[in-house]
C-alpha cells in the first residue's frame, strides 16, 4: 500500500516505522513546511492517507484530499465542529476514518467505560468525574478520547447532561480535569465516588506505539472504502 503521511510529528514518525515494519510504502510526507505539496498531482498513485496535525489544519487536508479521492484515516482532535461537514462528504462518496484514540487497549476501555456507567446508573449514592493527563505540547483540552469517555456516560447515565473542563457540583455535569505533564502519552481515569468509597477505572498508556499501530491498521482497512468508519468497524467490538 502506498501511504500519504499527513503531520509529521509525534505521531507521525511513530507511524510511519510501524507502516515501513509492516511492508508499506511512504508514498508522500507532508509537514508544516511543505504543506503545497499537498496536492492532487501528489496524490494521484496513494492509497490512503493518514492525518495527524492539528485542530486547524486538519478539515483543509481533509478536503485536498477528497477532492483527489484518497481515502482518509485521521487521528487529530479539537475540529469535531467540523464533524458534520465531514459525515455529509462521506455521504456522498468519501472515504473517512475517525478515532479520537487508536490504541486497542483504550477502545475497549470505552467498552468498559460503558458497562460501568450502566451498572451504576441506578446508585444514586455515586456521582462520576474524570481526568485525563497528557504531554505539556498539547493543543487541546479536554482530550478527544476524555470527550468520548464523557460521551459514553453522558449516554449511559440519566442524570448526566454534559461534560464540562472544570470542577462541577451540579448532578447534570460531569467534570473532566485536564491536567499537562512533562511528556506524558496520554492517561484517562473516571472514577465513581459515594461518601463512603470510590472505583476507579484508567488506562494508562505508556508510549505512542499502540495509537499508530491503530492507525495502520485503519488505513488497511481503508483503500477504495467509501463512507465514515470508526474503530467499532475495524475491531467489530
Ligand atoms: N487519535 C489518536 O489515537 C491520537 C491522536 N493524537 C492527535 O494527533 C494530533 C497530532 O499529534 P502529535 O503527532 O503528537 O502532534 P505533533 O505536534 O508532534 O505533530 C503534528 C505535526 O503536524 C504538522 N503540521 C502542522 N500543520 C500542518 C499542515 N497544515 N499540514 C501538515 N502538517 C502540519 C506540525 O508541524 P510543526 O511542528 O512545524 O507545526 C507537526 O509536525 C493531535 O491532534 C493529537 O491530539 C495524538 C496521538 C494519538
Ligand atoms: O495529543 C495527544 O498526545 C493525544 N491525543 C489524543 C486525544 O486527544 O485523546 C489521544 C491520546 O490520548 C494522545
Amino acid at each position: 500500500m502506498r501511504i500519504a503521511l499527513i503531520g509529521y510529528g509525534k505521531m507521525g514518525k511513530e507511524i510511519e516505522q510501524i507502516a515501513r515494519n509492516r511492508g508499506h510504502e511512504i508514498g508522500l510526507i507532508i509537514d508544516q513546511d511543505n504543506q503545497k505539496d499537498l496536492n492532487a498531482d501528489q496524490l494521484k498513485d496513494i492509497d490512503v492517507a493518514i492525518e495527524f496535525t492539528n485542530p486547524e489544519s486538519a478539515y483543509g487536508n481533509y478536503q485536498i484530499c477528497f477532492e483527489a479521492k484518497v481515502p482518509v484515516v485521521s487521528g487529530t482532535t479539537g475540529w469535531l465542529d467540523k464533524m458534520d461537514l465531514v459525515k455529509e462528504k462521506c455521504n456522498a462518496g468519501d472515504g473517512f476514518f475517525y478515532a479520537s484514540n487508536f490504541s486497542l487497549g483504550v477502545n475497549l476501555f470505552f467498552e468498559l467505560n460503558k458497562k460501568l456507567t450502566k451498572l451504576m446508573a441506578p446508585f444514586e449514592e455515586y456521582n462520576a468525574d474524570m481526568e485525563e493527563i497528557h504531554h505539556i505540547h498539547k493543543l487541546d483540552s479536554p482530550s478527544g478520547t476524555a470527550i468520548t469517555l464523557a460521551e459514553g456516560i453522558i449516554d449511559n447515565h440519566p442524570k448526566k447532561d454534559k461534560w464540562i473542563e472544570a470542577t462541577s457540583m451540579k448532578e447534570d455535569e460531569l467534570s473532566i480535569l485536564a491536567k499537562r505533564h512533562g511528556a506524558v502519552p496520554g492517561t484517562h481515569s473516571v472514577t465513581w465516588h459515594s461518601e463512603v468509597d470510590e472505583i476507579t477505572i484508567q488506562h494508562l498508556a505508556y508510549s505512542r506505539k499502540g495509537f499508530a499501530l491503530g492507525a495502520v491498521l485503519a488505513a488497511e482497512f481503508m483503500p477504495k472504502k467509501e463512507g465514515f468508519f470508526g474503530m467499532k468497524d475495524l475491531l467489530n467490538l
